[in-house]
């Protein structure tokens, strides 16, 4: 099981990102490792989503090195021969989404204020073109269509009606329902499973990873645009007015 633990929302920051894509490596690489568990440990958090703050002022190198931790972070998912299950334990808006669709199941806990999607349409940026293609393969192109236009954080129930997510189950069942459903997934012999997975989803990776850099040089020059920087900026003004 791997519990997401990063104060005080799970933000994707470089230094999450690059040590989630190592404890990734290590654990594919663990012939006694078959599958994991994603989760968080932070309560009715999963994920908030990359870190707004590294995509914000910065200089292009380090929005270079940030998209490619980014695109690692899910090249390494996304194309794990583990049984990956994420356990939805609280919001999961955006690059949290991302997370939770690379898996091979999501169980969300069935709290109608827990949120997904990805919003990224409302923070006037646009998901790129892997996030795009992961979600189609979850919901398909229509869902999709309608959801990315208007950048929609679904609730836990709506999540399920939509199937972003597979199951809704009481938080206090979520890890003791994906252990159970981690077990019958294992049950099946690894090769077989591991084939038939990369057949499904390797049109999708392939893409990212024949297209890498030019997508790194459309993030850079994306993210680096003032209006786009102004959008982000009055979106993080926007998150912290609503404590007080
Ligand atoms: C041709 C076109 C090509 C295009 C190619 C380029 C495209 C670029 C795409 C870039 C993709 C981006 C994907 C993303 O993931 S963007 C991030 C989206 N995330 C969100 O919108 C979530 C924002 N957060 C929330 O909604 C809420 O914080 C929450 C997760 C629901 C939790 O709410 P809660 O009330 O518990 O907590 P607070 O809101 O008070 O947050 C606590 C502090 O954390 C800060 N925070 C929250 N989220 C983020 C974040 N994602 N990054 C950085 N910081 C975050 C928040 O400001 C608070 O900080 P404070 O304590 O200092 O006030």
């Amino acid at each position: 099981m791997m519990k997401f633990k990063s104060p005080p929302v799970n933000s994707l920051s470089l230094d999450f990102l690059t040590e989630f894509s190592i404890s990734l490596e290590k654990l594919e690489n663990d012939r006694a490792c078959r599958g994991v568990i994603i989760t968080s440990a932070i309560p009715k958090i999963f994920s908030s989503g990359l870190d707004i703050t590294e995509m914000c002022g910065k200089s292009v190198e380090h929005y270079a090195e940030f998209w490619r931790a980014v695109q690692e972070m899910w090249l390494r998912l996304y194309g794990s021969n583990m049984v990956t299950v994420a356990a939805v334990n609280g919001a999961s808006p955006a690059g949290g989404c991302l997370i939770a669709l690379s898996c091979d199941y999501r169980i969300m806990a069935e709290n109608p204020k827990f949120s997904i999607g990805l919003n990224e349409a409302q923070l006037g940026i646009v998901a790129p073109f892997w996030f795009k293609d992961t979600f189609v393969n979850v919901v398909g192109q229509r869902i999709a269509e309608r959801a990315l236009q208007l950048g929609s954080l679904y609730p836990a129930p709506e999540a399920l009606k939509l199937g972003l997510v597979d199951e809704l189950v009481p938080e206090e069942k979520l890890l003791e329902k994906a252990s159970a459903v981690m077990a019958q997934w294992l049950a099946l012999p690894d090769h077989a499973r591991q084939i038939t997975k990369s057949m499904m989803r390797k049109a999708v990776l392939d893409r990212l990873v024949a297209h890498r850099e030019e997508d790194i040089k459309y993030f850079i020059n994306f993210i680096s645009k003032e209006s786009i920087q102004k959008s982000l900026r009055m979106y993080m003004e926007m998150l912290k007015k609503k404590k007080s």
